[in-house]
């Protein structure tokens, strides 16, 4: 027997009563979440990383102890809240939007429909339902494109200072940042990484009382490694140095030893409404037209990109995919540069003997199939340059032998 569809608003508002322990009893959708004590701040997480010097940590860390990073799935997070990186339709797509939509259910796309959309750089706020996260901030990247410009610039910065903008206005003290705009939008990651880290430390800064942790929530290797670089900069302990290999980036995973228990947690406002909800009282649904004819353009491809990209198949995979995908296309990267060096040589020595009517020949770097080394197969630069896999001479003989016989 199908399941009775839940009514949004009834399920928000139950939702909201119930505290972490009640909401715990009932029972997540996952029951493999992550709670905030499992989650180092980023100063433990500095001091875990086998600091044998017996470096004992003295003072408060200050910002370090705000901050965590944090690499694996942000729907898994037991937090105040998490920030979703959608489009300006709201109403879901991939990547992190569909994961998390995914795990909220159908209640969060039916609260979504009533928000009238959400502008590029704007954020709102809704209930996270079946996510183990009380709430979700649900904003807009730019889309990049690989290009960052002002505009993208101030865009992403608005990301994150208004989605920690509702943090405070709602009372919420725990909150997790996907890389927005990163991944299909397709902005830089290391300068993305600059904004996400050097908007959220100003905003600390102001605000040191209101928020508990920030968790940058990467999901990439390559995010990981830039965040972790620049976070033992940027939120540096003034008593401890830096360690050499972290400044390198090394690839330690942060260490999920339980840490000590953080009770400070969100206050538990009963019932709290969405302001949107009565903004968006009997609003028609709204199909979103874009901000602006560009976008008509990049949303469009994206929208391909996004049914190609949503068939891929399950959330917390996608990071493998994606890192896997990274090294095949540096691999094919470096052959291409290999054969090209190859190609050049080639053609050097072709000048040099260009009287002689022996044919050019160009080790390739790949053991061709069926060769163990690619010893027997030999790349041939033609006149045009093209290559080709022929045999060697010796097989040539070899061959020529065998005929005569
Ligand atoms: N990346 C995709 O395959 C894909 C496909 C369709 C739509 N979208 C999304 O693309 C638009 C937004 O682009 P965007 O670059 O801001 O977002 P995004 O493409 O989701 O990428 C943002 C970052 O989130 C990372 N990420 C993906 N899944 C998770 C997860 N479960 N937990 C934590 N991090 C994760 C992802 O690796 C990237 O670093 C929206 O239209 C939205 O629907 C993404």
């Amino acid at each position: 027997m199908s399941k009775k569809k839940k009514d949004w608003k009834t399920e928000k508002e139950r939702l909201l009563r119930m505290d972490r322990d009640e909401r715990r009893k009932e029972g997540y959708r996952r029951q493999d979440y992550i709670s905030l004590d499992k989650i180092p701040t980023w100063r433990e997480d500095n001091y875990s990383d086998g600091r044998e010097d017996g470096n004992v940590l003295t003072g408060t860390g200050g910002l370090s102890e705000k901050v965590s990073l944090y690499k694996g799935d942000i729907t898994v997070l037991e937090l105040d809240a998490i920030v979703n990186a959608a489009n300006s339709s709201l109403l879901g797509g991939g990547g992190v939007d569909g994961c998390i939509h995914k795990a909220a259910g159908s209640c969060l796309y039916d609260e979504c429909q009533t928000l009238n959309g959400c502008e590029t750089g704007k954020a709102k706020i809704t209930c996270g339902y079946d996510l183990p996260a009380r709430f979700v901030i649900h904003t807009v990247g730019p889309v990049a494109r690989g290009h960052v410009g002002p505009t993208e610039t101030n865009d992403l910065t608005s990301c994150y200072q208004n989605s920690l903008r509702l943090v405070k206005e709602y009372g919420l003290s725990t909150v997790a940042f996907p890389c927005i705009s990163t991944g299909i939008y397709g902005f830089p990651n290391e300068p993305a990484g600059d904004i996400a880290l050097n908007t959220v430390k100003s905003w600390i800064e102001e605000n040191p009382n209101t928020i508990t942790r920030v968790i940058f929530c990467v999901f990439l290797e390559t995010d990981f490694n830039i965040y972790k670089k620049k976070m033992s900069i940027i939120f540096e302990d003034n008593d401890m140095e830096v360690a050499d290999e972290q400044l390198k980036g090394d690839n330690m995973s942060p260490s999920t030893r339980p840490t000590a228990k953080d009770d400070n947690r969100g206050k538990e406002e009963a019932g709290d409404e969405n302001k949107a909800d009565s903004d968006a009282e009997g609003i028609e649904d709204v199909v979103m037209e874009s901000q602006n004819p560009d976008d008509d353009v990049a949303l469009e491809e994206l929208n391909q990109e996004e049914d190609e990209n949503n068939s891929q198949g399950k959330c917390d995979d996608i990071g493998t995919e994606q890192n896997k995908h990274e090294d095949t296309v540096s691999e094919k990267k470096d052959k291409e540069d290999d054969k090209e060096d190859e190609l050049s040589a080639a053609k050097t020595e072709e000048k040099e003997t260009s009287k002689s009517t022996v044919e050019m020949e160009v080790v390739s770097e790949t053991a061709a199939p069926g060769t163990s080394t690619g010893e027997g197969i030999k790349d041939h630069a033609d006149s045009s340059g093209q290559h080709e896999s022929i045999l060697t001479d010796s097989m040539k003989s070899k061959d020529a032998a065998e005929k005569k016989e």
